[in-house]
Protein backbone atom coordinates (compact mmCIF):
# COMPACT_ATOMS: atom_id res chain seq x y z
CA UNK A 1 0.00 0.00 0.00
CA UNK A 2 1.19 3.05 -1.23
CA UNK A 3 1.54 5.89 2.25
CA UNK A 4 -1.18 7.99 -0.09
CA UNK A 5 -3.24 5.21 1.09
CA UNK A 6 -2.25 4.48 4.13
CA UNK A 7 -3.18 8.11 5.49
CA UNK A 8 -6.82 7.79 7.36
CA UNK A 9 -9.44 9.91 5.64
CA UNK A 10 -11.06 12.80 7.21
CA UNK A 11 -13.91 12.58 4.00
CA UNK A 12 -15.22 9.31 2.71
CA UNK A 13 -18.13 8.48 0.36
CA UNK A 14 -19.26 4.93 0.29
CA UNK A 15 -21.51 3.92 -2.80
CA UNK A 16 -21.93 0.98 -4.33
CA UNK A 17 -19.95 1.18 -7.39
CA UNK A 18 -16.34 2.93 -7.58
CA UNK A 19 -16.17 5.66 -9.70
CA UNK A 20 -14.51 3.14 -11.91
CA UNK A 21 -15.19 -0.33 -12.89
CA UNK A 22 -12.12 -2.87 -13.39
CA UNK A 23 -12.14 -4.17 -17.07
CA UNK A 24 -10.53 -6.69 -18.67
CA UNK A 25 -9.71 -6.05 -22.33
CA UNK A 26 -9.63 -8.75 -25.48
CA UNK A 27 -5.70 -8.92 -24.77
CA UNK A 28 -6.16 -9.56 -21.00
CA UNK A 29 -4.59 -6.16 -19.74
CA UNK A 30 -6.94 -4.55 -16.83
CA UNK A 31 -8.12 -1.06 -17.13
CA UNK A 32 -10.22 1.47 -15.01
CA UNK A 33 -13.16 2.44 -16.87
CA UNK A 34 -15.43 5.46 -15.86
CA UNK A 35 -18.47 3.54 -14.24
CA UNK A 36 -22.06 4.19 -15.57
CA UNK A 37 -25.31 6.68 -13.94
CA UNK A 38 -25.66 9.76 -12.65
CA UNK A 39 -24.30 9.14 -8.50
CA UNK A 40 -21.01 8.91 -9.55
CA UNK A 41 -21.22 12.05 -12.54
CA UNK A 42 -21.79 13.85 -9.37
CA UNK A 43 -19.61 12.69 -6.51
CA UNK A 44 -16.88 12.42 -8.27
CA UNK A 45 -16.09 16.40 -8.66
CA UNK A 46 -17.20 16.59 -5.17
CA UNK A 47 -14.48 13.85 -4.09
CA UNK A 48 -11.60 15.60 -6.27
CA UNK A 49 -12.37 19.04 -4.70
CA UNK A 50 -12.18 17.52 -0.87
CA UNK A 51 -8.94 14.95 -1.40
CA UNK A 52 -11.63 12.26 -0.06
CA UNK A 53 -11.54 8.69 -0.45
CA UNK A 54 -13.92 6.61 -1.70
CA UNK A 55 -15.54 2.67 -0.48
CA UNK A 56 -17.22 0.60 -3.72
CA UNK A 57 -17.26 -2.25 -4.90
CA UNK A 58 -14.87 -2.34 -8.54
CA UNK A 59 -17.71 -3.68 -10.93
CA UNK A 60 -16.48 -6.95 -11.53
CA UNK A 61 -17.18 -10.23 -9.39
CA UNK A 62 -14.87 -12.10 -7.42
CA UNK A 63 -12.02 -10.05 -7.93
CA UNK A 64 -9.86 -9.07 -4.71
CA UNK A 65 -8.36 -5.56 -5.18
CA UNK A 66 -5.86 -3.47 -3.31
CA UNK A 67 -6.86 -0.13 -2.45
CA UNK A 68 -5.67 1.56 -5.16
CA UNK A 69 -5.54 5.50 -6.62
CA UNK A 70 -6.96 5.58 -9.93
CA UNK A 71 -6.59 9.33 -11.92
CA UNK A 72 -5.77 10.94 -8.60
CA UNK A 73 -8.43 9.40 -6.46
CA UNK A 74 -8.39 7.04 -3.34
CA UNK A 75 -10.28 4.29 -4.08
CA UNK A 76 -10.63 1.68 -1.02
CA UNK A 77 -12.49 -1.35 -3.37
CA UNK A 78 -14.96 -3.76 -1.36
CA UNK A 79 -15.13 -7.54 -2.98
CA UNK A 80 -18.59 -8.80 -4.19
CA UNK A 81 -18.83 -12.69 -5.03
CA UNK A 82 -20.53 -14.46 -7.27
CA UNK A 83 -23.10 -14.91 -5.34
CA UNK A 84 -23.22 -11.29 -3.51
CA UNK A 85 -23.63 -9.99 -7.37
CA UNK A 86 -26.33 -12.14 -7.87
CA UNK A 87 -28.19 -11.81 -4.68
CA UNK A 88 -27.60 -8.23 -3.17
CA UNK A 89 -26.84 -6.66 -6.41
CA UNK A 90 -28.94 -7.74 -9.07
CA UNK A 91 -31.21 -9.41 -6.83
CA UNK A 92 -32.05 -7.32 -3.46
CA UNK A 93 -30.84 -3.77 -4.94
CA UNK A 94 -32.56 -4.31 -8.62
CA UNK A 95 -34.96 -6.96 -8.51
CA UNK A 96 -36.53 -5.70 -5.02
CA UNK A 97 -35.95 -2.18 -3.84
CA UNK A 98 -35.54 -0.79 -7.49
CA UNK A 99 -38.68 -1.69 -8.99
CA UNK A 100 -40.83 -0.82 -5.12
CA UNK A 101 -39.09 2.77 -4.57
CA UNK A 102 -40.12 3.23 -8.43
CA UNK A 103 -43.83 2.83 -7.87
CA UNK A 104 -44.15 -1.08 -8.89
CA UNK A 105 -43.41 -0.46 -12.08
CA UNK A 106 -42.63 -4.26 -12.33
CA UNK A 107 -43.53 -6.14 -9.14
CA UNK A 108 -40.73 -6.36 -6.73
CA UNK A 109 -39.28 -9.67 -5.68
CA UNK A 110 -39.28 -10.75 -2.05
CA UNK A 111 -36.62 -13.53 -1.98
CA UNK A 112 -35.38 -13.79 2.19
CA UNK A 113 -31.78 -14.98 0.63
CA UNK A 114 -30.96 -11.81 -0.88
CA UNK A 115 -32.28 -10.11 1.92
CA UNK A 116 -29.41 -12.08 4.29
CA UNK A 117 -27.23 -11.50 1.46
CA UNK A 118 -27.72 -7.60 1.26
CA UNK A 119 -27.18 -7.61 5.07
CA UNK A 120 -23.80 -9.76 5.27
CA UNK A 121 -22.70 -7.21 2.09
CA UNK A 122 -23.72 -3.84 3.95
CA UNK A 123 -21.74 -5.21 6.75
CA UNK A 124 -18.98 -5.74 4.94
CA UNK A 125 -19.09 -2.33 3.31
CA UNK A 126 -19.10 -0.69 6.86
CA UNK A 127 -16.31 -2.61 8.09
CA UNK A 128 -13.98 -1.30 5.27
CA UNK A 129 -15.61 2.10 5.70
CA UNK A 130 -14.35 2.26 9.41
CA UNK A 131 -10.95 0.72 8.59
CA UNK A 132 -10.04 3.92 5.97
CA UNK A 133 -11.92 6.84 7.94
CA UNK A 134 -10.11 9.03 10.29
CA UNK A 135 -11.09 9.53 13.96
CA UNK A 136 -13.88 11.65 14.00
CA UNK A 137 -14.03 11.58 10.26
CA UNK A 138 -16.97 12.83 7.92
CA UNK A 139 -18.50 9.23 6.26
CA UNK A 140 -21.21 9.80 3.28
CA UNK A 141 -22.87 6.55 2.52
CA UNK A 142 -24.96 6.58 -0.86
CA UNK A 143 -28.21 5.34 -1.98
CA UNK A 144 -30.42 2.16 -1.68
CA UNK A 145 -27.66 -0.54 -1.99
CA UNK A 146 -26.60 0.53 1.48
CA UNK A 147 -28.96 1.61 3.71
CA UNK A 148 -27.89 -0.77 6.58
CA UNK A 149 -24.71 0.76 6.20
CA UNK A 150 -25.63 4.18 8.68
CA UNK A 151 -26.76 2.47 11.53
CA UNK A 152 -23.88 -0.89 11.25
CA UNK A 153 -20.84 1.98 10.90
CA UNK A 154 -22.11 3.54 14.10
CA UNK A 155 -21.79 0.89 15.90
CA UNK A 156 -18.32 0.41 14.59
CA UNK A 157 -17.39 3.56 14.67
CA UNK A 158 -18.94 5.88 16.94
CA UNK A 159 -16.93 8.76 16.74
CA UNK A 160 -18.00 9.29 13.05
CA UNK A 161 -20.60 11.97 11.39
CA UNK A 162 -22.08 10.01 8.99
CA UNK A 163 -24.65 11.17 6.32
CA UNK A 164 -27.08 9.31 4.07
CA UNK A 165 -28.51 10.41 0.89
CA UNK A 166 -30.90 8.31 -1.36
CA UNK A 167 -30.38 8.86 -4.94
CA UNK A 168 -33.92 7.06 -6.30
CA UNK A 169 -37.56 8.42 -4.71
CA UNK A 170 -38.48 7.37 -1.50
CA UNK A 171 -41.31 5.84 -2.14
CA UNK A 172 -45.36 6.20 -0.55
CA UNK A 173 -45.98 4.29 2.46
CA UNK A 174 -48.72 2.06 0.96
CA UNK A 175 -45.58 0.74 -1.27
CA UNK A 176 -42.64 1.21 1.63
CA UNK A 177 -45.00 -0.94 4.01
CA UNK A 178 -44.96 -4.27 1.38
CA UNK A 179 -41.22 -4.30 2.42
CA UNK A 180 -40.87 -7.37 4.85
CA UNK A 181 -37.56 -6.07 6.60
CA UNK A 182 -39.17 -2.29 6.49
CA UNK A 183 -38.47 -1.88 9.98
CA UNK A 184 -34.85 -2.72 9.56
CA UNK A 185 -34.03 -0.55 6.73
CA UNK A 186 -35.35 2.11 8.66
CA UNK A 187 -33.70 1.26 11.78
CA UNK A 188 -31.08 1.34 9.19
CA UNK A 189 -30.86 4.59 7.51
CA UNK A 190 -31.36 6.17 11.00
CA UNK A 191 -28.07 5.32 12.14
CA UNK A 192 -27.31 8.52 9.97
CA UNK A 193 -26.70 12.23 11.33
CA UNK A 194 -28.66 13.68 8.24
CA UNK A 195 -30.47 11.57 5.97
CA UNK A 196 -31.38 13.39 2.85
CA UNK A 197 -33.46 12.61 -0.37
CA UNK A 198 -33.90 14.73 -3.56
CA UNK A 199 -37.00 16.09 -3.02
CA UNK A 200 -39.47 17.27 0.21
CA UNK A 201 -41.82 14.28 -0.71
CA UNK A 202 -39.05 11.58 0.03
CA UNK A 203 -38.19 13.53 3.56
CA UNK A 204 -42.08 13.95 4.21
CA UNK A 205 -42.77 10.01 3.45
CA UNK A 206 -39.60 9.08 5.21
CA UNK A 207 -40.96 11.21 8.67
CA UNK A 208 -44.23 9.94 8.74
CA UNK A 209 -42.96 6.18 8.73
CA UNK A 210 -40.44 7.11 11.29
CA UNK A 211 -43.43 7.49 13.46
CA UNK A 212 -45.81 4.90 11.99
CA UNK A 213 -43.71 2.01 11.75
CA UNK A 214 -41.09 2.39 14.58
CA UNK A 215 -43.43 4.53 16.66
CA UNK A 216 -40.96 7.76 16.71
CA UNK A 217 -40.79 11.65 17.89
CA UNK A 218 -40.38 13.66 14.81
CA UNK A 219 -41.35 17.32 13.60
CA UNK A 220 -44.23 17.17 11.30
CA UNK A 221 -43.76 20.40 9.59
CA UNK A 222 -43.32 19.99 5.84
CA UNK A 223 -39.63 20.29 4.91
CA UNK A 224 -38.43 22.15 2.76
CA UNK A 225 -36.01 22.31 0.00
CA UNK A 226 -32.47 23.06 1.24
CA UNK A 227 -34.18 24.50 4.15
CA UNK A 228 -36.64 23.42 7.19
CA UNK A 229 -34.95 19.95 8.11
CA UNK A 230 -37.34 17.56 9.73
CA UNK A 231 -36.07 15.69 13.04
CA UNK A 232 -36.43 12.28 14.70
CA UNK A 233 -35.65 11.65 17.93
CA UNK A 234 -33.91 8.18 17.85
CA UNK A 235 -31.60 6.38 20.47
CA UNK A 236 -31.01 9.40 22.45
CA UNK A 237 -29.55 11.23 19.12
CA UNK A 238 -31.72 13.94 16.74
CA UNK A 239 -31.08 12.50 13.30
CA UNK A 240 -32.08 15.33 10.58
CA UNK A 241 -34.30 14.39 7.34
CA UNK A 242 -33.84 17.19 4.52
CA UNK A 243 -34.19 17.22 0.83
CA UNK A 244 -31.28 18.53 -1.55
CA UNK A 245 -31.92 18.65 -4.82
CA UNK A 246 -28.93 16.75 -6.62
CA UNK A 247 -27.47 18.47 -9.73
CA UNK A 248 -24.16 18.66 -12.48
CA UNK A 249 -20.86 20.18 -13.06
CA UNK A 250 -22.90 23.10 -14.55
CA UNK A 251 -20.03 25.56 -15.24
CA UNK A 252 -17.84 22.72 -16.51
CA UNK A 253 -20.45 21.42 -18.61
CA UNK A 254 -20.88 25.26 -19.77
CA UNK A 255 -16.89 25.56 -21.22
CA UNK A 256 -17.21 22.23 -22.61
CA UNK A 257 -19.79 22.97 -24.56
CA UNK A 258 -18.53 25.72 -25.86
CA UNK A 259 -14.88 24.60 -26.54
CA UNK A 260 -13.63 24.31 -30.03
CA UNK A 261 -13.81 20.67 -30.20
CA UNK A 262 -17.02 19.95 -29.42
CA UNK A 263 -18.90 22.33 -31.38
CA UNK A 264 -16.80 20.88 -34.72
CA UNK A 265 -17.83 17.41 -33.09
CA UNK A 266 -21.78 18.95 -33.02
CA UNK A 267 -21.44 19.96 -36.86
CA UNK A 268 -19.67 16.89 -37.75
CA UNK A 269 -22.45 14.22 -35.81
CA UNK A 270 -25.14 16.83 -37.89
CA UNK A 271 -23.49 16.20 -40.97
CA UNK A 272 -23.09 12.27 -40.31
CA UNK A 273 -26.53 12.02 -39.64
CA UNK A 274 -27.53 13.48 -43.19
CA UNK A 275 -28.23 17.52 -41.81
CA UNK A 276 -31.73 16.47 -40.82
CA UNK A 277 -34.00 19.53 -40.06
CA UNK A 278 -34.30 18.40 -36.25
CA UNK A 279 -32.13 16.15 -34.42
CA UNK A 280 -34.51 14.53 -31.36
CA UNK A 281 -32.06 12.73 -28.92
CA UNK A 282 -32.35 10.35 -25.64
CA UNK A 283 -29.53 9.44 -23.45
CA UNK A 284 -30.59 6.79 -20.54
CA UNK A 285 -29.17 3.55 -19.50
CA UNK A 286 -31.13 0.58 -20.73
CA UNK A 287 -33.89 1.19 -17.84
CA UNK A 288 -37.76 0.41 -17.64
CA UNK A 289 -38.16 3.43 -15.10
CA UNK A 290 -36.57 5.63 -18.12
CA UNK A 291 -39.74 5.67 -20.81
CA UNK A 292 -37.82 4.92 -23.67
CA UNK A 293 -40.21 2.39 -24.94
CA UNK A 294 -42.92 4.81 -24.17
CA UNK A 295 -40.98 7.62 -26.52
CA UNK A 296 -40.28 5.07 -29.09
CA UNK A 297 -44.24 4.37 -29.30
CA UNK A 298 -44.48 7.99 -29.56
CA UNK A 299 -42.52 8.41 -32.34
CA UNK A 300 -43.64 5.07 -34.46
CA UNK A 301 -47.29 6.69 -34.14
CA UNK A 302 -46.28 10.51 -35.21
CA UNK A 303 -44.47 8.27 -38.27
CA UNK A 304 -47.10 6.40 -38.83
CA UNK A 305 -50.07 9.08 -38.81
CA UNK A 306 -47.96 11.27 -41.09
CA UNK A 307 -47.51 13.75 -38.62
CA UNK A 308 -43.91 13.84 -38.36
CA UNK A 309 -41.65 13.49 -41.96
CA UNK A 310 -38.87 10.90 -41.78
CA UNK A 311 -36.91 12.62 -44.18
CA UNK A 312 -37.13 15.55 -42.36
CA UNK A 313 -36.37 14.31 -38.75
CA UNK A 314 -34.20 11.50 -36.94
CA UNK A 315 -33.51 10.55 -33.34
CA UNK A 316 -30.72 9.52 -32.17
CA UNK A 317 -31.29 6.76 -28.91
CA UNK A 318 -28.41 6.15 -26.68
CA UNK A 319 -29.04 3.07 -24.18
CA UNK A 320 -25.84 2.54 -21.88
CA UNK A 321 -26.08 -1.99 -20.96
CA UNK A 322 -27.64 -2.06 -17.57
CA UNK A 323 -27.87 -4.79 -14.90
CA UNK A 324 -27.76 -6.85 -17.86
CA UNK A 325 -28.80 -10.40 -16.33
CA UNK A 326 -32.08 -9.16 -14.60
CA UNK A 327 -34.89 -10.15 -16.24
CA UNK A 328 -36.76 -7.30 -16.87
CA UNK A 329 -33.77 -5.79 -18.42
CA UNK A 330 -33.35 -8.43 -20.90
CA UNK A 331 -37.26 -8.19 -21.73
CA UNK A 332 -36.77 -4.41 -22.31
CA UNK A 333 -34.08 -4.13 -24.83
CA UNK A 334 -35.77 -7.03 -26.42
CA UNK A 335 -38.56 -4.45 -26.69
CA UNK A 336 -36.75 -1.29 -27.77
CA UNK A 337 -34.63 -3.36 -30.51
CA UNK A 338 -37.65 -4.50 -31.76
CA UNK A 339 -39.38 -1.11 -31.72
CA UNK A 340 -36.25 0.30 -33.38
CA UNK A 341 -36.28 -2.11 -36.01
CA UNK A 342 -40.26 -1.80 -36.99
CA UNK A 343 -39.82 2.21 -37.34
CA UNK A 344 -36.53 2.00 -39.27
CA UNK A 345 -38.15 -0.49 -41.65
CA UNK A 346 -41.24 1.05 -42.00
CA UNK A 347 -39.50 4.24 -42.23
CA UNK A 348 -36.06 4.70 -43.45
CA UNK A 349 -34.38 5.03 -46.33
CA UNK A 350 -31.35 3.62 -47.29
CA UNK A 351 -28.59 4.90 -45.95
CA UNK A 352 -30.77 7.07 -43.80
CA UNK A 353 -32.04 5.59 -40.63
CA UNK A 354 -35.10 7.68 -38.92
CA UNK A 355 -33.57 6.18 -35.37
CA UNK A 356 -29.96 5.85 -34.92
CA UNK A 357 -29.69 3.23 -31.96
CA UNK A 358 -26.68 2.57 -29.88
CA UNK A 359 -26.33 0.10 -27.01
CA UNK A 360 -23.12 1.19 -25.55
CA UNK A 361 -21.88 3.88 -23.12
CA UNK A 362 -20.52 7.12 -24.75
CA UNK A 363 -18.01 9.17 -23.47
CA UNK A 364 -18.49 12.65 -22.04
CA UNK A 365 -16.91 14.44 -25.02
CA UNK A 366 -19.30 12.92 -27.63
CA UNK A 367 -22.47 13.15 -25.39
CA UNK A 368 -21.88 16.83 -24.73
CA UNK A 369 -21.41 17.52 -28.47
CA UNK A 370 -24.85 15.58 -29.25
CA UNK A 371 -26.23 17.87 -26.60
CA UNK A 372 -25.21 20.95 -28.70
CA UNK A 373 -26.29 19.16 -31.89
CA UNK A 374 -29.99 18.14 -30.70
CA UNK A 375 -33.30 20.59 -31.35
CA UNK A 376 -35.02 18.37 -28.80
CA UNK A 377 -34.38 16.23 -25.99
CA UNK A 378 -37.07 13.45 -24.87
CA UNK A 379 -36.47 12.65 -21.39
CA UNK A 380 -39.64 10.36 -20.63
CA UNK A 381 -39.10 8.46 -17.49
CA UNK A 382 -42.33 6.77 -15.81
CA UNK A 383 -40.71 7.59 -12.39
CA UNK A 384 -36.71 9.18 -11.88
CA UNK A 385 -35.08 10.04 -8.64
CA UNK A 386 -33.54 12.99 -10.51
CA UNK A 387 -32.73 12.39 -13.96
CA UNK A 388 -29.04 14.04 -14.33
CA UNK A 389 -29.23 14.07 -17.97
CA UNK A 390 -32.09 16.57 -18.12
CA UNK A 391 -29.86 18.84 -16.01
CA UNK A 392 -26.61 17.98 -18.41
CA UNK A 393 -28.28 19.05 -21.60
CA UNK A 394 -29.75 22.73 -19.85
CA UNK A 395 -26.17 23.48 -18.97
CA UNK A 396 -25.03 22.40 -22.60
CA UNK A 397 -27.62 24.96 -23.95
CA UNK A 398 -26.08 28.33 -23.02
CA UNK A 399 -26.35 29.14 -26.85
CA UNK A 400 -30.24 29.13 -25.59
CA UNK A 401 -30.73 26.81 -28.66
CA UNK A 402 -32.76 23.18 -28.02
CA UNK A 403 -35.74 21.92 -26.13
CA UNK A 404 -36.50 19.68 -23.41
CA UNK A 405 -39.25 17.82 -23.50
CA UNK A 406 -39.42 16.14 -19.24
CA UNK A 407 -41.38 13.73 -17.69
CA UNK A 408 -43.25 15.52 -14.52
CA UNK A 409 -42.27 12.13 -12.92
CA UNK A 410 -38.64 12.86 -12.44
CA UNK A 411 -37.34 14.85 -10.10
CA UNK A 412 -36.05 17.02 -12.47
CA UNK A 413 -39.47 18.62 -13.51
CA UNK A 414 -39.57 20.47 -9.95
CA UNK A 415 -36.87 22.62 -10.63
CA UNK A 416 -37.14 22.75 -14.77
CA UNK A 417 -39.96 23.98 -15.04
CA UNK A 418 -40.05 25.75 -18.21
CA UNK A 419 -39.17 22.46 -20.46
CA UNK A 420 -42.22 21.09 -21.54
CA UNK A 421 -43.42 19.00 -19.07
CA UNK A 422 -45.44 15.38 -19.94
CA UNK A 423 -47.02 12.97 -18.21
CA UNK A 424 -45.37 10.07 -19.36
CA UNK A 425 -48.65 7.54 -18.82
CA UNK A 426 -50.60 9.66 -21.47
CA UNK A 427 -49.14 8.79 -24.47
CA UNK A 428 -51.27 11.34 -27.06
CA UNK A 429 -50.14 13.98 -24.31
CA UNK A 430 -46.76 12.98 -25.04
CA UNK A 431 -47.20 12.74 -28.83
CA UNK A 432 -48.60 16.29 -29.05
CA UNK A 433 -45.83 17.78 -27.20
CA UNK A 434 -43.30 16.69 -28.80
CA UNK A 435 -44.55 17.92 -31.76
CA UNK A 436 -44.76 21.24 -29.96
CA UNK A 437 -41.01 21.05 -29.01
CA UNK A 438 -40.53 20.50 -32.50
CA UNK A 439 -42.23 23.02 -33.85
CA UNK A 440 -41.76 25.42 -30.99
CA UNK A 441 -41.33 29.30 -32.43
CA UNK A 442 -37.82 29.95 -32.11
CA UNK A 443 -38.13 33.29 -29.60
CA UNK A 444 -39.68 31.22 -27.42
CA UNK A 445 -38.16 28.30 -27.30
CA UNK A 446 -34.65 30.99 -25.89
CA UNK A 447 -37.13 32.46 -23.79
CA UNK A 448 -37.56 29.13 -22.09
CA UNK A 449 -34.04 27.43 -22.23
CA UNK A 450 -33.05 31.11 -20.94
CA UNK A 451 -34.93 30.29 -17.61
CA UNK A 452 -33.85 26.27 -17.68
CA UNK A 453 -30.55 27.53 -18.23
CA UNK A 454 -30.60 30.03 -15.38
CA UNK A 455 -31.95 27.34 -12.93
CA UNK A 456 -29.69 25.19 -13.47
CA UNK A 457 -26.39 27.45 -13.58
CA UNK A 458 -26.81 28.82 -10.06
CA UNK A 459 -28.15 25.25 -8.68
CA UNK A 460 -24.95 23.09 -9.62
CA UNK A 461 -23.22 20.02 -7.85
CA UNK A 462 -21.51 22.06 -5.75
CA UNK A 463 -24.18 23.20 -4.26
CA UNK A 464 -25.87 20.32 -3.43
CA UNK A 465 -22.91 18.97 -1.43
CA UNK A 466 -22.26 21.92 0.59
CA UNK A 467 -25.81 22.16 1.60
CA UNK A 468 -25.94 18.37 2.65
CA UNK A 469 -22.43 18.78 4.03
CA UNK A 470 -23.41 22.02 6.08
CA UNK A 471 -26.46 20.81 7.47
CA UNK A 472 -24.75 17.72 8.31
CA UNK A 473 -23.12 19.34 11.39
CA UNK A 474 -22.37 17.42 14.78
CA UNK A 475 -26.24 16.64 15.83
CA UNK A 476 -27.44 18.57 19.12
CA UNK A 477 -30.87 18.30 20.99
CA UNK A 478 -33.47 19.90 20.16
CA UNK A 479 -36.72 21.33 22.36
CA UNK A 480 -38.81 18.72 23.07
CA UNK A 481 -41.94 20.31 22.23
CA UNK A 482 -40.98 20.04 18.22
CA UNK A 483 -41.35 16.60 18.56
CA UNK A 484 -44.51 14.78 18.19
CA UNK A 485 -45.43 11.01 18.31
CA UNK A 486 -47.63 9.80 15.43
CA UNK A 487 -50.62 9.52 17.96
CA UNK A 488 -50.17 13.21 18.88
CA UNK A 489 -49.69 14.24 14.71
CA UNK A 490 -52.80 12.11 14.95
CA UNK A 491 -54.58 13.90 16.94
CA UNK A 492 -53.34 17.53 15.93
CA UNK A 493 -54.61 16.51 12.12
CA UNK A 494 -57.98 15.33 13.36
CA UNK A 495 -58.59 18.51 15.33
O1 LIG B 1 -24.74 1.18 -10.63
P1 LIG B 1 -25.81 0.78 -11.61
O2 LIG B 1 -26.67 -0.33 -11.09
O3 LIG B 1 -25.23 0.52 -12.97
O4 LIG B 1 -26.78 2.04 -11.80
C1 LIG B 1 -26.30 3.35 -12.07
C2 LIG B 1 -26.83 4.34 -11.04
O5 LIG B 1 -28.24 4.43 -11.23
C3 LIG B 1 -29.01 5.13 -10.25
O6 LIG B 1 -28.86 6.54 -10.40
C4 LIG B 1 -29.63 7.46 -9.63
O7 LIG B 1 -28.81 8.54 -9.25
C5 LIG B 1 -28.82 9.72 -10.06
C6 LIG B 1 -28.00 10.78 -9.34
O8 LIG B 1 -28.58 11.13 -8.11
C7 LIG B 1 -30.24 10.20 -10.29
O9 LIG B 1 -30.22 11.36 -11.14
C8 LIG B 1 -31.05 9.10 -10.95
O10 LIG B 1 -32.40 9.54 -11.05
C9 LIG B 1 -31.00 7.82 -10.12
O11 LIG B 1 -31.60 6.78 -10.88
C10 LIG B 1 -28.66 4.62 -8.88
O12 LIG B 1 -29.40 5.30 -7.90
C11 LIG B 1 -27.17 4.67 -8.59
O13 LIG B 1 -26.88 4.10 -7.33
C12 LIG B 1 -26.45 3.88 -9.65
O14 LIG B 1 -25.04 4.03 -9.49
C1 LIG C 1 -26.31 6.94 -21.62
C2 LIG C 1 -25.07 7.57 -21.05
C3 LIG C 1 -25.14 8.31 -19.89
N1 LIG C 1 -24.01 8.88 -19.37
C4 LIG C 1 -24.11 9.67 -18.13
O1 LIG C 1 -24.75 8.90 -17.11
C5 LIG C 1 -25.44 9.76 -16.21
C6 LIG C 1 -26.88 9.29 -16.07
O2 LIG C 1 -27.44 9.92 -14.94
P1 LIG C 1 -28.99 10.05 -14.69
O3 LIG C 1 -29.16 10.75 -13.40
O4 LIG C 1 -29.66 10.71 -15.83
O5 LIG C 1 -29.58 8.56 -14.60
P2 LIG C 1 -29.06 7.21 -13.91
O6 LIG C 1 -28.14 7.55 -12.81
O7 LIG C 1 -28.43 6.40 -14.96
O8 LIG C 1 -30.33 6.56 -13.41
C7 LIG C 1 -25.36 11.16 -16.80
O9 LIG C 1 -24.33 11.86 -16.14
C8 LIG C 1 -25.01 10.89 -18.26
O10 LIG C 1 -24.32 11.95 -18.88
C9 LIG C 1 -22.80 8.73 -19.98
O11 LIG C 1 -21.77 9.29 -19.52
N2 LIG C 1 -22.72 7.99 -21.14
C10 LIG C 1 -23.81 7.39 -21.68
O12 LIG C 1 -23.70 6.71 -22.73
Amino acid sequence: MSTDLEKLSEFVVVANRLPVDLETDEDGSKNWKRSPGGLVTALEPILRQRDGAWVGWPGVADEKVDPIVVDGLRLFPVELTSQDLAEYYEGFSNDTLWPLYHDVLVAPTFERSWWHTYVAVNQRFAEETARCAADGATVWVQDYQLQLVPAMLRELRPDLTIGFFLHIPFPPVELFMQLPWRKEIVRGMLGADLIGFHLPGGANNFLFLARKLLGLKTTTAGVGVRSALGHVDFDSRVVKVGAFPISVDSAELERQSKSDSVLRRARELKEELGNPEKILLGVDRLDYTKGIDLRLQALKELLDEDRLDPEKYTMVQLATPSRERVQHYIDLRSVIEEQVGRINGDHSQIGRPVVHYLYQPVDREELIALFVAADVMLVTPMRDGMNLVAKEYVACRGDLGGALVLSEFTGAAMELRQSYLVNPHDLDGVKNTILTAVHQDPKEGRRRMAALHRQVMTHDVHQWAESFLTALAPPGPLPDDQFVTERESNFARNN
